[in-house]
């Protein structure tokens, strides 16, 4: 299929290479406008999930500003205040308008799916925090694995990013996939009503860069 990307002629990486398989313009709100991204689908992931590309602007950059996004039903369409994803999204979003690439990992629950990321509520209604709820579910603490990330990246032409996140497992694991992580770009914290517990054990467990004192009670 004919695509508007440059061809990736120096893969330097063993993670295998894949393929755009369809790009489509689709009309976004973000950075309080409507624009036209293109959605990207592709053919040969690793992990044969259906995730997706949307590249804003017309031409990327040479190290674009790269969101990876982590599926969360619960909070990207339902707007629930258990965890951060829903404003985290729209904050990518809007960072994004001007030129970039957010990929939607369908990576549900950390990589655990929806169900079991519904039996850890439960868990976390009994007291546990998010870990530790998935050890007790029998889980990694993150199940998650960004190889097929590094290849949409590389089908996309582009093997060198700023990346907007706080978590250093995901600039980590990039790396090891053969793209150069040239910057970390915080996202913003976005505490809610329901969420202080969750932000705290991104930062306990997993190291995620954002200072305890903004999430600390008043
Ligand atoms: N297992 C599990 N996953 C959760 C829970 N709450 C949200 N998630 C998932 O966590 C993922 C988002 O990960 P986060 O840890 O919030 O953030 P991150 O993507 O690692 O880091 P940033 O790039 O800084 O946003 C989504 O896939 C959510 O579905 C939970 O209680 N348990
Ligand atoms: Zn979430």
């Amino acid at each position: 299929m004919a695509t508007a990307f440059p061809v990736d002629e120096n893969p330097g990486s063993d993670v295998p290479r894949c393929e755009i398989r369809a790009e489509v313009p689709v009309p976004i709100e973000a950075g309080g406008r409507t624009l036209t991204a293109r959605m990207v689908t592709f053919s040969g992931l690793v992990d044969g999930r259906e995730h997706l590309a949307l590249v804003f602007g017309e031409e990327l950059a040479p190290v674009p500003l790269v969101r990876l996004h982590s599926e969360c039903l619960t909070g990207d369409v339902f707007g629930s205040g258990r965890c951060d994803c829903g404003p985290q999204l729209r904050e990518a979003t809007d960072r994004l308008a001007d030129g970039g690439v957010l990929l939607y990992l369908r990576q549900e629950g950390r990589g655990i799916g929806l169900y079991n990321k519904l039996d850890a509520y439960v868990l976390q209604d009994q007291g546990l925090d998010t870990f530790e709820a998935n050890r007790r579910l029998s889980f990694a603490d993150d199940e998650r694995d960004y190889r097929a990330a590094a290849q949409m990246l590389r089908a996309l032409g582009v093997d060198g990013i700023r990346l907007l996140t706080n978590n250093p497992d995901k600039a980590a694991q990039l790396t090891a996939s053969g793209i150069e992580v040239h910057d970390s770009v915080s996202t913003g914290v976005f505490l809610g009503a329901g969420n202080r517990r969750y932000i705290e054990a991104k930062v306990l467990h997993a190291g995620h860069r954002i200072a305890l004192t903004e999430v600390a009670p008043a």
